[in-house]
């Protein structure tokens, strides 16, 4: 009764998967099968002749190899449990104090990750189905192109139309790029539907369009530099010798900080870390210590999505889901980071390669979270801050989801100040580098 009860009030189910026993039991007869084989193998060597007797131990060692993949493999495919979120009560119960979300999204390379479709990401992260003053979006550009911060700053003019857009029509998925492609066949008997949609995907294409040509141009024209930011690009800066640039484009203040219906935009912040050919930038972990300091002083989010800059989010609701694990009031702080699973558009007809990682994310990672937690795939994941930086589990830890920052001071004072967070060596003989550091790069 009591179980009963406190399921009833959680904030997400958690159940096994459907006809788990009839699994095992198909589990049950390949292991007899496998027992056989190997059984037949071992009492049946043919030792008449000697290339004979070779081939026949060279299928049992291979056989064997198979027999303890297989046993493994179970593991994960043995109780595959599944959740299910309840957001209403999420919003019932902390609707009004939900917590900041810092996302972060890494790019390193204008020419192989073309600004276009980094764009489209940071699009579908600000049009997020979250209240937006709790909403920052920092893009870390590791080559510190001017080309990926012009990309940007069309980016969040054209969000100002893009958003309350989403916001009408129900827009999913909210990366325009992605949203175009899939529902290029678009049609409605309401004229004005039709016509709206028409013009926002005009307005996309022609964006897209001025940072195609400046990036083939491989520069930013004088008479496109509108915004003053661009000062901080000198002749002799490099990709991988630079000094740090923040830049805070919406800072929640004035005419560029709302949308076309007057509505808050959520905050963006573009980022490039100081680099040096002489230390060692770590990459995409690099520029997460880097971001993870530098955010802690503009908004501090107790939260933290990171995103790599070609992946889109398809679902404007992943942060409300995500917030049911970590909000739950009986099980939230056993959650330190909610992974979701990454899917890849334009595969072949054939997948040979199985690109649609079909076992991976519909039975292994739910194989796992029968053992305590899914595996973390790097993209598409929400961390905890105070795990990452350096919290260790606690049974009666009661996190303040109010700890966040709204810095009221001014955006090119603040971009100072905390441009020394991003330097190159912040790490070197610093406890945050001894502790909290995450030169991980096989995780990140
Ligand atoms: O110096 C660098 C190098 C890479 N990146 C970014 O890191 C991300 C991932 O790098 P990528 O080369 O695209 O790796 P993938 O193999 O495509 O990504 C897988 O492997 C990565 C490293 O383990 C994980 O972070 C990803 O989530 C996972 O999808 C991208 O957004 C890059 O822009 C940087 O920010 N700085
Ligand atoms: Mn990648």
């Amino acid at each position: 009764m009591e179980r009963e009860m406190s399921t009833s009030v959680s904030l997400f189910k958690t159940y096994g998967a459907k006809g788990r026993t009839l699994y095992k039991l198909y589990a049950g007869f390949m292991l007899l099968c496998i027992l056989s084989i190997l059984f037949y193998r071992l009492t049946h060597i043919p030792l008449e002749h000697y290339s004979l007797t070779f081939a026949w131990i060279s299928l049992f060692a291979s056989e064997l190899w198979f027999s303890f993949y297989w046993i493994l493999t179970q593991s994960v495919r043995w109780n595959p449990i599944y959740h299910q979120t309840f957001k209403e009560r999420l919003l019932q119960r902390h609707g009004n104090e939900l917590p900041m979300v810092d996302i972060f999204i890494c790019t390193a390379d204008p020419v192989a990750e073309p600004p276009s479709l980094v764009m489209s990401t940071v699009l579908s992260m600000m049009a997020y189905d979250y209240p937006k003053e709790k909403l920052s979006v920092y893009l870390s550009d590791d080559a510190g192109s001017e080309l990926t911060f012009y990309a940007l700053c069309e980016a969040c003019k054209f969000a100002k139309h893009w958003i309350p857009f989403c916001n009408k029509f129900d827009v999913e998925p909210r990366s325009p790029n992605a949203f175009f492609f899939k529902a290029c066949h678009f049609s409605s008997s309401d004229l004005s539907i039709s016509k709206e949609w028409s013009q926002m995907k005009d307005m996309y294409e022609k964006m897209i369009n001025r940072i195609d040509f400046v990036v083939t141009k491989g520069n930013v024209p004088q008479e496109l530099k509108k915004h003053q930011g661009f000062y901080k690009w000198t002749s002799n800066m490099t990709s991988n010798n630079h000094d740090a640039i923040i830049q805070i484009l919406v800072d929640g203040n004035g005419e560029i900080s709302v949308d076309i219906e007057k509505n808050l935009l959520p905050r963006v912040i573009y980022m490039a870390r100081e680099k040096r050919p002489q230390h060692h930038h770590n990459f995409k972990a690099g520029s997460m210590n880097a971001l993870l300091r530098v955010s802690s002083k503009i908004s501090n989010g107790p939260i933290i999505l990171n995103v790599d800059c070609d992946m889109y989010s398809n679902n404007s609701q992943s942060i409300k889901e995500a917030l049911c694990f970590f909000l739950d009031e009986e099980k939230g702080h056993e959650t330190g980071f909610v992974q979701y699973p990454q899917y890849f558009d334009n595969i072949s007809k054939n997948d040979l390669y199985d690109n649609s990682l079909n076992v991976l994310n519909k039975i292994d990672l739910l194989g796992l979270e029968s053992w305590g937690g899914t595996a973390y795939m790097g993209t598409g994941c929400f961390h905890r801050r105070e795990a990452l930086q350096g919290r260790k589990y606690s049974k009666d830890y009661i996190e303040d989801w109010k700890k966040d920052i709204t810095s009221v001071e001014n955006a090119t004072v603040l971009e100072e100040k905390v441009k020394h967070l991003a330097s190159c060596t912040f790490e070197h003989n610093t406890l945050w580098g001894k502790e909290v550091s995450l030169i991980t790069p096989i995780l990140f």
